[in-house]
């Protein structure tokens, strides 16, 4: 049972803890959210072509904020029972009982409804609607149903992510083009990457608490395998907009020189653990970090390109 007061391990001081604001904030995942906003944001200056203004810039950072954190508190709950048995997630406000399910979730209800609200009134509907559809696939696809039953959890579910962006474009435009659908796809793809990389080091803990990641049921070979194939699937990809005239030479050439990047070091790894290495830190840590800088510096090259030459 979760309460909402706990008190201190120690017992030398029997005052019960109660949470704050920092404990609800760190339900939302902030860390994670700002990449996520990162795609959404950018891809608001690529629809627009410019400069979409501070008004709904602002609307949407708030409302995509309390989006995703929503989506992040809800899976905490969903998660407790693993959440408590993994030593990365051990100490979370839900695990240790700080915050009581009923309080997440009705602070998760409500970052919900207000983003619904917010984006369908200052924004567009159809922002509202893509919002809502990445809530749903994350908590419902991905954290209910294929995070526990299968390894594919990581390439279905993680078209959770790839909503952000089309939720940037659909604030600007009121829809959905060709080029919003690429931007979800590069996330598509890159998702894998991002995290098999980290899976391999944390493979023992997902071991542990029963959690099928891709390590975990076929082993290290095979998934340095997957992430090279997928990193080269995000490089092709990458740069197939180009050739629809969506971009032009200067996102081009960024994103030949970042794919460059992203394959020299998922080649790194494969070729590590390959040789038959047990995986190691150094490396498989630098393409976990710069899965995440590829991703953002790939989007800002966008918006600068379609800016600057669109
Ligand atoms: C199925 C999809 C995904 C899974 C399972 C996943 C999983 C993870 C995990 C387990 C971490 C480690 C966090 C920690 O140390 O507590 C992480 C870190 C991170 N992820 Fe992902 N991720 C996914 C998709 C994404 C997407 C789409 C984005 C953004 C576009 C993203 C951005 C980040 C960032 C910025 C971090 C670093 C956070 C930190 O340093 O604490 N992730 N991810
Ligand atoms: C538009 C919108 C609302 C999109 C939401 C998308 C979203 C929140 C994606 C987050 C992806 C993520 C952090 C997965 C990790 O979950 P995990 O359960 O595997 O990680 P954990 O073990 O750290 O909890």
């Amino acid at each position: 049972m979760t309460t909402d007061r706990v008190t201190p391990a120690s017992g030398v001081n029997s005052r019960p803890l109660r949470a704050t604001w920092r404990d609800y904030l760190s339900l939302t995942k902030p860390k994670v959210i700002s990449l996520l906003l990162w795609t959404t944001l950018t891809a608001m200056v690529m629809a627009a072509r410019g400069w979409p203004g501070l008004w709904l810039l602002t609307v949407v950072s708030l409302a995509g904020y309390m989006s995703a954190g929503s989506a992040g508190v809800f899976n905490m709950i969903i998660d407790r029972d693993i959440d408590l048995k993994m030593k990365r997630t051990a100490t979370r406000p839900t695990t240790s009982g700080l915050i009581s399910t009923r309080n997440a979730a009705i602070f998760g209800t409500t970052l919900q409804v207000l983003s619904f609200v917010m984006l369908w009134v200052w924004a567009t509907p159809l922002a509202a609607w893509m919002s809502l559809a990445g809530f749903v696939t994350y908590v419902v696809v991905y954290t209910l149903w294929l995070k526990r039953t299968t390894w594919h959890n990581i390439v279905l579910g993680g078209a959770a992510g790839c909503f952000p962006p089309l939720v940037g474009w659909a604030a600007v435009t009121g829809d959905l083009n060709l080029f919003a659908w690429f931007l979800f796809a590069i996330i598509f793809f890159w998702t894998p990457v991002h995290f098999w990389a980290l899976a391999l080091m944390i493979k023992d803990e997902y071991r542990e608490v029963g959690i099928p990641m891709l390590p975990v049921v076929h082993g290290d070979r095979l998934t340095v395998a997957q992430i090279g194939l997928y990193a080269i699937y995000t490089v092709v990809l990458s740069v197939m907009p180009v050739f629809f005239r969506e971009v032009g030479w200067l996102y081009f050439l960024s994103a030949l020189g970042l794919g460059g990047l992203l394959l020299q070091r998922s080649w790194g790894l494969y070729r590590h653990v390959m040789a038959g290495n047990k995986v190691e830190r150094r490396v498989a840590v630098p393409l976990y970090l710069y899965s995440m800088l590829y991703l953002a510096l790939l989007f800002v090259a966008a918006a600068v390109d379609r800016v600057l030459l669109g």
